[in-house]
């Protein structure tokens, strides 16, 4: 017997299903039925839709004035609209500009909003239509979508459904790949060497300026912006670049990549809606054609990879590296050419303030703790990386900070730590790949794995990111020699000659084995991303330093007790005890000795900190082996700074001589 109960030993059905489900109350899915209280009628509730996509509408609010409109599929250039132009028209009409191609003289035809999200739109006769024939090419039939500064969340989104390598990762960053390129190309960056920059802008020897003339640039201008008009959507950031209001410069990213985008939502800094609004021109553009290599026929061009900055054109063109750091950098120099010109010092360094609103600044080469130190749990954070000193006093550059990520830790940089939350980048780093935990020793893909943030992930960051004159100016060397002293005070001719020199000494790839420790100078301790004269900057430095009454400082962030091999890295909890020193103004008051050879101010004590490793000789073992391993660097300090011995620095021969004379004797 079929039947859909359990048998009984007996052959009976004691139980039925079909049975007990007879026995339930019947439910009424009549209209009105009052009787039966269990079950509601899911139609007779008040709803606000009345299909699928009506109730997809209800989820998105409109938000700012920049959200896209959904009616119609978007907006698009040269369309008859709405006869007053409204912002979103004049945006598109200016980032047309900023894409046309300089051959065709057309901007190209311009929707707002996703591709997907979009509705299709019929043809729509581009603005001047009177185009020469012989100029019409296919490329000036499509549509090119353009995502004007996302949301963290949409650029999420975007990342994660069409960038390969772009995941969330535990702590909820974006964990991204930047490709092959995992660090800047200075060998292939070039500056446009035009009648103007001929004579303002450092050439030859040492200079980070590689010339390109501009003919070969509107080649590269031309092959990126095809590049990105090819594309389906495009991302554009229009943001600002500097706190100080007076000197802010308006900035355009037209990019590839959500990736590119968010990077610079984070560093840059980010506009109000209405700011945005009335953006208008933008002073400075760059083209992120990063995923498309250069041509390596073209003139000047020695390998895939080119970033070449016109400061004529206002323009910068990335070809062949998605690195994001190109592009803060690439800014950075464009900083570097504008701000001295209005009589304002531009700075690569770290800076951050006191309750009582003594300012910092922290310079040194990549690596010696900038953003680990100016990022200070006791302190305001005013910025990490790039800043202005002007007549008012200080303004971070930027808006956010690029911090190094390998070998990271809650305990040692705590504040660091937590900033890795959503919205934070978090470029070639290793993960769990179900957990989605990030290991941050593991070091696969590169050493120089980073995060980006907005500064105000720092809880005590100082916003405006603004802050009065300096009053310590504090040079970082991580010396792997292990020679140099923890800590030692300079008067101003050793600040300058320290500046100028920029010295770090960084371990070679850990991978090939223990090498020599390699020194590198790069003047103003950032010599790939000056553009004038490293004196013009120095004079500068000095003559705000001396009317300040502004200390300088020169501490090793690096090895101790030996050599990279032998030695041990200076902890991280000293060198915070050491600036604690400096900030409190307790180191002033030291009793000080002067070591042989580089003539530094060591202090006897510091609070916190084993006072037999303030002198670097008591802290090797093998005295000669610390005299032979000094009097070798400063060889190399004597060798790097012959170039600069035929400069003049500012008006004041006398300081010019004491700079001279501040180097090593031996
Ligand atoms: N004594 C120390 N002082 C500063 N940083 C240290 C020290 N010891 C180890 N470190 C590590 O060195 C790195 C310094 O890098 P970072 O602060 O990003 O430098 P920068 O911003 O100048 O490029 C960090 O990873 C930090 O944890
Ligand atoms: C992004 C950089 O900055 P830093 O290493 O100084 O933090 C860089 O030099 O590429
Ligand atoms: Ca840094
Ligand atoms: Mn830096």
């Amino acid at each position: 017997m079929a039947g859909n109960g359990i048998e009984n030993t007996d052959g009976d059905f004691s139980f039925s299903a079909a049975a007990a489900r007879d026995a339930l109350p019947r439910i009424t899915t009549e209209k009105g039925a009052k009787s039966v209280d269990v079950c509601h009628d899911d139609t007779a509730s008040r709803v606000n839709f009345q299909t699928i996509d009506e109730l997809h509408s209800l989820q998105k609010k409109r938000s700012a004035p920049t959200t896209p409109r959904k009616e119609g599929g978007g907006l698009v250039m040269g369309t008859s609209g709405p006869t007053t132009p409204s912002s979103r028209d004049t945006m598109l009409q200016s980032v047309s500009a900023s894409l046309a191609s300089l051959t065709r003289e057309t901007g190209p035809k311009l929707i707002k909003g996703d591709p997907t999200s979009a509705a299709k739109v019929a043809h729509v006769p581009h603005t001047p239509t009177s185009v020469p024939a012989a100029d019409v090419s296919d490329s000036g039939l499509k549509f090119t979508h353009i995502l004007h500064n996302l949301s963290p969340a949409e650029l999420y989104e975007q990342a994660i459904k069409y960038e390969k390598g772009s995941f969330i990762t535990s702590n909820g960053a974006l964990a991204t790949l930047s490709g092959a390129k995992t660090g800047r190309s200075p060998k292939d960056k070039r500056v446009v060497k035009d009648e103007t920059t001929a004579a303002e802008l450092w050439w030859g020897k040492g200079s980070p300026n590689i010339e390109m003339d501009e003919q070969t640039f509107l080649v590269n201008r031309e092959r990126a912006v095809d590049y990105l008009n090819s594309l389906d959507k495009v991302f554009v950031n229009d943001q600002f670049l500097n706190w100080d209001p007076e000197n802010r410069i308006k900035v355009r990213i037209v990019s590839a990549r959500a990736y590119h985008s968010l990077f610079m939502h984070n560093m840059c800094i980010r506009p109000t809606p209405q700011e945005l609004e009335n953006f208008g021109t933008p002073d400075f553009t760059i083209y992120n054609a990063g995923k498309f290599p250069c041509n390596r026929y073209t003139h000047y061009m020695t390998s895939s990879t080119s970033v070449d900055i016109n400061l004529g054109r206002r323009e910068m063109v990335i070809l062949g590296t998605q690195y994001a750091g190109e592009m803060k950098k690439g800014l950075f120099g464009v900083m570097h050419y504008l701000m001295p010109k209005r009589k304002i010092l531009s700075l690569h360094s770290g800076c951050n303030m006191g309750k009582e609103g003594d300012v910092a600044l922290f310079f040194g080469l990549s690596g010696t703790g900038k953003t680990t130190l100016s990022t200070d749990h006791n302190r305001y954070l005013i910025g990490d990386d790039e800043h202005c000193w002007s007549n008012a006093g200080v303004s971070n550059i930027e808006g956010g900070c690029y911090a190094k990520c390998i070998d990271l830790s809650r305990e040692k940089e705590p504040d660091i730590w937590n900033a890795i939350k959503f919205g934070t980048v978090l470029e070639n780093v290793v993960f769990d790949e179900h957990t989605r935990e990030v290991d941050y020793n593991d070091k696969s893909v590169t050493e120089n794995t980073r995060a980006a943030y907005p500064i105000e992930y720092i809880p005590n960051s100082k916003i405006p990111c603004v802050g009065p004159h300096p009053k310590n100016v504090i040079l970082l060397a991580c010396d792997a020699f292990g020679v140099l002293p923890p800590i030692s005070k300079l008067n101003l001719a050793q600040t300058m000659y320290h500046f100028i020199s920029g010295y770090t000494a960084l371990v070679a790839g850990t991978e090939e084995g223990v090498k020599e420790p390699r020194a590198t100078f790069s003047a103003c301790f950032g010599a790939a991303f000056i553009m004038l004269h490293p004196t013009k900057y120095a004079a500068m430095l000095a003559e705000k330093m001396q009317a300040q009454g502004a200390t300088g400082w020169l501490v090793n962030t690096g090895w101790s007790g030996g050599s990279y091999g032998s030695g041990s890295r200076i902890k991280l909890a000293y060198t915070r005890k050491i600036i604690d020193a400096i900030h409190s103004g307790s180191l002033l008051n030291a009793t000080y000795q002067k070591t042989e050879i580089f003539g530094l101010e060591i202090p006897n004590e510091v609070e916190g900190v084993p006072s037999e490793i303030l002198e670097p000789m008591n802290a090797w073992e093998d005295k000669e082996a610390y005299k032979d391993t000094l009097l070798k660097l400063a060889g190399l300090f004597r060798n790097n700074f012959e170039t600069f011995t035929s400069h003049k620095i500012g008006d004041d021969g006398k300081l010019t001589e004491e700079i001279l004379a501040a180097g090593p004797n031996f």
